[in-house]
């Protein structure tokens, strides 16, 4: 299910009013993080980044946050783990408003790890083992627990052998693990990523993805802000579509990316394997026989193959 958010009453009626009122909550209730109305206009803009800014972020979920460039995608981050505070409106986790005094605002930062669109705003120490411990050392903890935890996520991540390894030697891709790595260590229950993909070669990129299905599957709720509508449709499990410092749109993603004339009025394209989907007979639809539409070129090529197999036997 796929919910348009109109702010116009007009478009509604008294009894969707009332159904869409009690979805909210019902939903809201499941939401590890919601913007309530967040309005920000950044010191001497003209015009706001946040404009009554509502939205959930269901606890458990792989989602991801669409719009176009300068929608208001990376202002939202900044507002989710307190870096700003809004100038109108709550930010609420778990059902509670941000306090931003701060002891609480250090640890929302321990919950909610945001991993920045750019690694070399987020890489400030000389090595990536110095790097990884550098929020562990912020949190005073005693040198061997430090040191523990550190080995611990470079072992997870696939990096010992980079400890001692400056961080101006690494790769772009390598930069993100390693940003990625010092955002986890911190044992986040909600991860944001910034565009974590752009610039990535295939695969990077592959191996990227399993890093976060695996962060995923260890119980870590996960937000990605990205431009790859068909990263979104493969990956994401919830999809939510900012546009002009608001949301337009939010739901699974079969429901979101069947609404093509929001997505093209926002400028935004469908998935190609959604495209040559719809453009199959319904026959062989039904005869590749999956109950959705496929998430991947990969997964519609495996089913028009096990056809093209079961025509030759
Ligand atoms: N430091 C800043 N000072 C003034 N305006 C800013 C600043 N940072 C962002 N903005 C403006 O705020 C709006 C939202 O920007 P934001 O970076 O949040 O968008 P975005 O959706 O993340 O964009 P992109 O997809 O290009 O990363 C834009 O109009 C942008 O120009």
């Amino acid at each position: 299910m796929a919910f348009e958010v109109t702010t116009d009453a007009a478009e509604q009626t008294d009894a969707a009013e009332q159904a869409d009122a009690s979805e909210q909550t019902a939903r809201a209730a499941l939401d590890i993080l919601r913007f309530s109305f967040v309005h920000y206009t950044y010191p001497g803009a003209s015009q706001p980044a946040l404009n009554g800014l509502s939205l959930g972020v269901p606890a458990g979920k792989k989602c991801v946050l669409l719009g176009h460039n300068g929608c208001g995608k990376s202002t939202m981050f900044l507002h989710a783990n307190g870096i700003f505070r809004p100038n109108l409106g709550q930010v609420l986790w778990k059902g509670m408003a941000v306090s931003y005094d701060r002891a609480h605002l250090l640890k929302l930062k321990q919950k909610i790890g945001l991993v920045f669109q750019d690694p070399e705003q987020q890489l400030i120490a000389a090595t990536v083992a110095e790097d990884i411990s550098y929020g562990l050392c912020n949190q005073k903890l005693p040198e061997d627990v430090v040191r523990e935890k550190v080995y611990r996520t470079m072992e997870t991540f696939g990096m010992t052998e980079w400890a001692e390894t400056p961080i101006h030697r690494l790769s772009l891709g390598q930069k993100r693990r390693v940003a990625l790595a010092g955002v986890m260590v911190l044992e986040p229950e909600l991860l944001l990523l910034d565009e974590p993909t752009a610039y990535l070669d295939q695969e990077q990129m592959r191996n990227f993805v399993q890093e976060l299905d695996r962060i995923h599957a260890a119980g870590t709720t996960i937000l990605m802000a990205t431009h790859d509508i068909d990263l979104a449709f493969a990956w994401a499990d919830w999809v939510l579509v900012m546009e002009k410092g608001k949301l337009v749109l939010e739901g699974e993603p079969e429901a979101v990316f069947s609404r093509r004339d929001t997505l093209e009025r926002l400028q935004l394209r469908t998935p190609a394997v959604f495209d040559v989907w719809e453009a199959l007979p319904a026959a062989l639809r039904e005869e590749i026989g999956s109950s959705r539409v496929p998430r991947s070129v990969e997964e519609l090529t495996a089913g028009l193959r096990r056809i093209a197999a079961s025509c030759i036997t």
